[in-house]
């Protein structure tokens, strides 16, 4: 299997504060992987420094082959397109509407006609489960999930290979929050995606993670399948999850 994010001996400090102290990490090709662990540990800065949006203080980055920290910027601007991400807030530009809000990486990166742009964000629009006339609404008119799909429509607009989510569920009703699993499931199997995603959400974490990191005291301590779990001594783990150690 293919490795497709590399992380080696991560360090990760701001100012006099050590955030992460030796990270590694191995996202594989075709896999949901997830990132845990408690609040403030260090997991949406992870998924910065993995989109170049962080510097790291020392350690190594690799992304689909590419070293971040020696990557020219031609190739920076590349692999940027390589990538979908739906981060947890500022996810739309309100100004926008949903159409507007997918068309921006296809003007940012390619030279697409409008109407080559129109047709795609006509089917991406459709593969998240919007319908064709919610193009022209803007974010204020329509609800959380829909907002979420939407985001995701234009993480997807480029045909990335890999797509980031931070919190995906966060904010959502219950109801919503499970047909976003089952979204991300079925666009992982059509597109053939590989996903790296933070989440808080235990049911979310179940329900579609293939392998879990867990970070904790700035280390990976644990990463693997959801079945080893319980055999964890760490406290963090213990209480996350709590079921699993109770069956
Ligand atoms: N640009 C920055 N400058 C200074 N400190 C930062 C910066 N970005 C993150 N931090 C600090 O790094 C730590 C990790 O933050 P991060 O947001 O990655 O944690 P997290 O695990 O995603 O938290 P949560 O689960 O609460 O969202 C926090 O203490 C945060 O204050």
């Amino acid at each position: 299997m293919q490795s497709l994010i590399k992380l080696r001996d991560v360090r990760t400090v701001f100012g006099t504060k050590v955030v992460h102290d030796g990270l590694n990490i191995t996202v594989n090709e075709g896999e949901i992987y997830g990132l845990v662990g408690p609040s403030g540990c260090g997991k949406t800065t992870v998924l910065r420094e993995m989109v170049m949006l962080q510097e790291i203080s020392g350690g190594k980055i690799e992304v689909l082959g590419h070293d971040l920290s020696t990557i020219s910027s031609t190739d920076a601007q590349k692999l940027r397109s390589e990538w979908g991400v739906l981060f947890q807030a500022g996810a739309l530009f309100s100004s926008l509407n949903i159409k507007e809000n997918i068309s921006l990486p296809l003007r940012e990166y390619t030279d697409l006609s409008q109407k080559m742009i129109d047709e795609v964000v006509k089917f991406k629009i459709n593969l998240v489960g919007l319908k064709s006339s919610d193009a022209h609404l803007y974010p204020s008119q329509i609800s959380g999930g829909m907002k979420k799909k939407s985001a995701l429509a234009r993480a997807l607009a480029m045909d990335p290979k890999l797509l980031f989510l931070d919190e995906p569920t966060s904010g959502l009703d219950p109801i919503s929050a499970r047909e976003f699993d089952a979204l991300i499931l079925k666009l992982r199997d059509l597109l053939d995606l590989s996903i790296v995603m933070v989440s808080h959400d235990l049911q979310s974490v179940y329900a579609t993670l293939d392998r879990v990191a867990v970070i904790d005291e700035k280390k990976i301590i644990y990463e693997g399948d959801l079945k080893n779990i319980k055999n964890s001594t760490n406290k963090f783990m213990k209480t996350f999850f709590r079921s699993d150690f109770e069956q």
